[in-house]
């Protein structure tokens, strides 16, 4: 090779090991995590050198893992925005409950908040005024007076909710995908606390363009679910999604802005409407300022966000317990001692149903509807035990990891009643405890964002589950395994789908699913 010809190979190859070098230059602070300290020299919480932006699916296997690795709190970067994850109690009643006022707000998400709610309804205000007004509003459809009101529709709700699964088993001869009717259970119970209405049949439109919504909203809202929240440039151009997130408002709009209209025109033409959620936003509407927007999203956020969650916990139940026989029969053995076959339980045999409030609680603490709860955002810069937690850090409350802790819950990942048997609280009252260790689960989250639906929630799953554990034998059909380990959804967790045999336990059963009827409200 000649002279001239090495300088050429040598100068090629420096400029090539110069422009790779600028590039990783710049390119760093995209992929590498950013270090900040505060005036003390306090560093963030411990965490993965690299900005993970597409965290998406399964995303709460990754954060048990780097829990493991980093601690109970540890920081991540997904591009441009810092999380910092708990998952331990005392950190988080440290964080959430304790400094409730620094680490109660909301993230800005572009998706969620931004596209979707324009900034409107309760899950996404940001803490203040705004907030606590949107969370007394919705207080005043859920206080202990408006749920003794609700109490028998609930009641009703449940039976139609046996009912429905019997007939489209056709008498327990054919297997059903459950998820349909425990998705429109949820959704009547939800319809009438808001709207004071109810679905007629299980065939009803509105429960089809209803449970899509919601699947859509948690679909398109999850916390990693979008690059787009972490990298603003992209919030410039537009996507596919993006378009999806402007349909979803729409839709809402459309669906429940129609029933808002519906509801106020049968109030100006003087009908005796019902006590519901858009009863009080219409007759509260000029004094809170509230305007077209923020009722439909406040009215369609509240009612969705009620019905995947509830609806999730009834499937993964019955998706879990034909393969717990021992379960299935000593809940059946409980309810035959105390309940016996005359009747079947209400809302006040609770107390003397310990095994069967074990198995709600228990189904929660494995299969939680939100992994994350829905995620916090502090206000203001706070020092931690020696670590950094700057303005506006997403706070996530990891309850993947809460619930997998093997102290806390020996043997995490099995399906066990028996380690709640001796706890007598509700769940709003073990989200009270002084001693959170000793909490029952987190799927409600935490602090003062906890859900306000918790007391609805604890009652449609008591009346739904109870109810059918003392209706039916469940059996999985010997083709179709039911998978346990496979999930739905970005951001709520349902099992996939999947049919089961409904057969009633005796023939007394029949006689009572048989002694209602569908009705209008
Ligand atoms: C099993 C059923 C349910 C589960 C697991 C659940 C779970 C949750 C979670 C994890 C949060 C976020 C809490 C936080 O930020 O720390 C939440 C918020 C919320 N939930 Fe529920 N929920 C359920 C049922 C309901 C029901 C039935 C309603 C209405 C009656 C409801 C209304 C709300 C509202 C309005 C918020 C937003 C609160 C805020 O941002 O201040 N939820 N829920």
């Amino acid at each position: 090779m000649s002279f001239t010809g090495s300088v050429t190979e040598n100068l090629l190859k420096f400029l090539g090991i110069s422009s790779l070098l600028l590039l990783a230059y710049f390119c760093s602070p995209v992929v590498l995590r950013h270090l900040i300290v505060d005036y003390e020299g306090n560093r963030l919480p411990p965490g993965p050198p690299v900005r993970y932006a597409f965290l998406r699916k399964y995303a709460e296997r990754a954060l048990d893992a780097w829990a493991k690795q980093y601690g109970s709190m540890f920081s991540i970067w997904m591009g441009s925005q810092l999380f910092v994850v708990i998952s331990d109690p005392v950190v988080a009643k440290d964080l959430l409950v304790t400094n409730g006022a620094i680490f109660s707000s909301r993230k800005k998400y572009f998706m969620k908040n931004q596209i979707i709610l324009k900034g409107r309804a309760i899950t996404a205000s940001e803490y203040g005024n705004k907030w606590r007004q949107h969370r007394r509003l919705a207080a005043l459809a859920l206080n202990p007076k408006a749920m003794e009101g609700y109490a028998s529709v609930m009641d009703y709700e449940s039976h139609i909710l046996i009912k429905s699964l019997y007939d489209e088993s056709q008498q327990g001869k054919s297997p059903v995908n459950p998820a349909h009717f425990a998705g429109r259970f949820a959704l009547n119970n939800m319809l009438i606390m808001s709207f004071g209405l109810r679905t007629t049949s299980s065939y009803d439109p509105l429960v089809a363009k209803a449970l899509g919504l919601a699947m859509e909203f948690m679909d398109l809202t999850g916390p990693w679910s979008n690059c787009v929240d972490f990298f603003e440039i992209l919030q410039y151009l537009p996507s596919q999604k993006r378009s999806r997130g402007q349909k979803l408002h729409d839709d809402l709009i459309k669906v429940y802005g129609g029933m808002i209209l519906n509801f106020k025109s049968r109030m100006l033409s003087g009908e005796n409407v019902p006590d519901c959620l858009v009863k009080t936003l219409l007759e509260t509407q000029e004094s809170e300022k509230l305007d077209w927007e923020d009722l439909c999203m406040l009215s369609a956020v509240f009612t969705l966000g009620g019905v995947h969650s509830t609806s999730g916990i009834i499937q993964w139940f019955l998706a879990l317990i034909p393969s717990h026989r021992e379960v299935l029969e000593r809940a059946q053995l409980e309810l035959d001692q105390v309940i016996g076959r005359g009747r079947w339980p209400c809302l006040e045999d609770e107390a003397s149903l310990p095994f069967t409030r074990a198995i709600i609680k228990e189904v929660q603490r494995v299969h939680a509807p939100f992994w994350f709860a829905t995620p916090h955002c502090s206000s203001q810069d706070f020092t931690y035990k020696g670590t950094f937690i700057p303005k506006n850090t997403v706070v996530l409350l990891n309850c993947f990891t809460l619930h997998h802790n093997e102290s806390r819950y020996p043997e995490p990942l099995k399906f066990n009643p028996e380690r709640y048997i001796n706890d007598k609280l509700s769940c709003s009252e073990s989200a009270k405890l002084a001693n959170v260790m000793d909490r029952d689960h987190w799927a409600f989250g935490a602090g003062r964002r906890i859900c306000p639906g918790l007391p609805a929630a604890e009652r449609e799953l008591w009346l739904a589950i109870s109810r059918l554990l003392w209706s039916f034998d469940f059996n999985a059909l010997p083709d179709e395994p039911i998978s346990l380990e496979e999930y739905d959804g970005l951001s709520g967790r349902t099992p996939l789908p999947y049919r089961l045999r409904l057969t009633p336990r005796f023939e007394g059963v029949v006689d009572i699913i048989n002694a209602v009827e569908e009705t209008t409200l």
